[in-house]
């Protein structure tokens, strides 16, 4: 990415800087922007932002977008196995479908560093998708996110609803709670508070804990795994340091103050048209199956399904029971 004021790009299109190769489970780059800038809702215009991207199955004019989580990224196969794949919802050998690491992040695209810590909103995140279809040659696009994808993927629909035909929202608000808000200030202030690594650390141990439940602690972290230590303590403390190990402290800030942003009013919601499957998860305490319930019955042509799982907020990771089934019914529907 660069700022406006800097030297445009000398290539008028869209640069591929990795070519398809023939495993499409390969991760891609391409250059977007590069003549006409992202004006980012904070007002600053940037030129040739950096996307990657997965692809899956053959290229079309109709895909199935993909909106990956906080700490997710575009390589589907890797972390949605009972979605993706032969016979599945996300079924390559029948439709196209497109997954980008989300601005902002620290997955491939451009994050923190390139974007000089600017503020980025999920609407932003969107426009970026929107160039990124264009670029791919498509059309129309099936959405589903979940968590913070399926905030995203309201943020699609506000932003780009001439492009998308039905959307499913798993495990997400339609704006985003002062509890969750909280949750996420929180974990700002433990990075602000001790960077380099430590502050990350606490901020995955408090959500963590907002993304299981208090039966699935009482299931899966009973007694202990070191001696005089609470195996729930050991626990956050191990996913602490597998965050660290794998994310950055820059793009938690950046993209945890996208989500708290997200706050579209009533009228916006009531304006969406388009078909909404939104799933709720029964023992959620991020965001409440009662919350998603709600929010989901301000937006008109919105249905709302209920997955019964003790295992809380990820149980569309962990426990999907029959979310696979009920996604892959309301996707190939119209
Ligand atoms: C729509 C989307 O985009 S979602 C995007 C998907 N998200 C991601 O890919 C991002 C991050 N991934 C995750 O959030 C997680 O991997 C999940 C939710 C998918 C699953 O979490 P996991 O950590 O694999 O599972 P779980 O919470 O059960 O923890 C298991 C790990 O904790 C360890 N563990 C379990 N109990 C304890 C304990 N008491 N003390 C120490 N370690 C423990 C296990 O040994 C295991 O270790 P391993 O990861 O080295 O095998
Ligand atoms: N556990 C997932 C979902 C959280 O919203 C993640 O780390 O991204």
């Amino acid at each position: 990415m660069t700022a406006l004021s800097r030297t445009p790009s000398p290539l008028p299109l869209p640069q591929e800087d990795e070519r398809c190769s023939a495993d499409d489970r390969k991760r891609r780059t391409v250059t977007l922007f590069r003549t006409s800038p992202l004006l980012l809702d904070c007002g600053q215009p940037l030129l040739d932002v950096r996307v990657a991207y997965h692809t899956y199955g053959e290229a079309r004019e109709e895909a199935t977008l993909v909106l990956h989580a906080l700490t997710g990224n575009s390589a589907v196969h890797e972390w949605w196995p009972d979605f993706l794949g032969a016979g599945r919802p996300l079924d390559p050998t029948q439709a196209y479908i497109v997954c980008a690491n989300v601005l902002g992040g620290c997955a491939g695209t451009d994050g923190p560093s390139e974007l000089g810590d600017l503020p980025i909103s999920l609407r932003d995140m969107a426009r970026v998708g929107r160039a990124l279809l264009e670029h791919l040659g498509v059309r129309r696009v099936r959405v589903i996110g979940a968590s913070m994808g399926g905030l995203l993927a309201y943020a699609w629909l506000l932003e780009c609803p001439d492009l998308v035909a039905r959307a499913v929202v798993i495990g997400a608000p339609v704006r985003h709670s002062p509890w969750a808000v909280g949750l996420n200030s929180a974990a700002r202030a433990a990075i602000r508070a001790a960077p380099g690594g430590e502050g990350l650390k606490v901020a995955r141990m408090v959500a963590m804990l907002s993304y299981r439940s208090p039966q699935s602690l009482a299931q899966t972290q009973v007694g202990q795994r070191r001696p005089g230590v609470h195996a729930v303590t050991s626990y956050l403390e191990y996913q602490g340091e597998k965050l660290l190990a794998r994310f950055c402290e820059r793009s938690y800030l950046t993209l945890t103050a996208a989500m708290d942003g997200f706050q579209p009013n009533d009228a916006e919601l009531a304006a969406i048209r388009v078909p909404v499957l939104a799933v709720g998860i029964s023992s959620d305490v991020l965001y409440p199956a009662a919350e998603v319930r709600a929010g989901a019955a301000a937006v008109p042509n919105a249905t709302y399904w209920e997955l019964d799982s003790i295992h809380g907020h990820d149980a569309f990771l962990m426990d999907s029971g029959d979310l696979p089934v009920r996604v892959g019914a309301f996707l190939h529907q119209g």
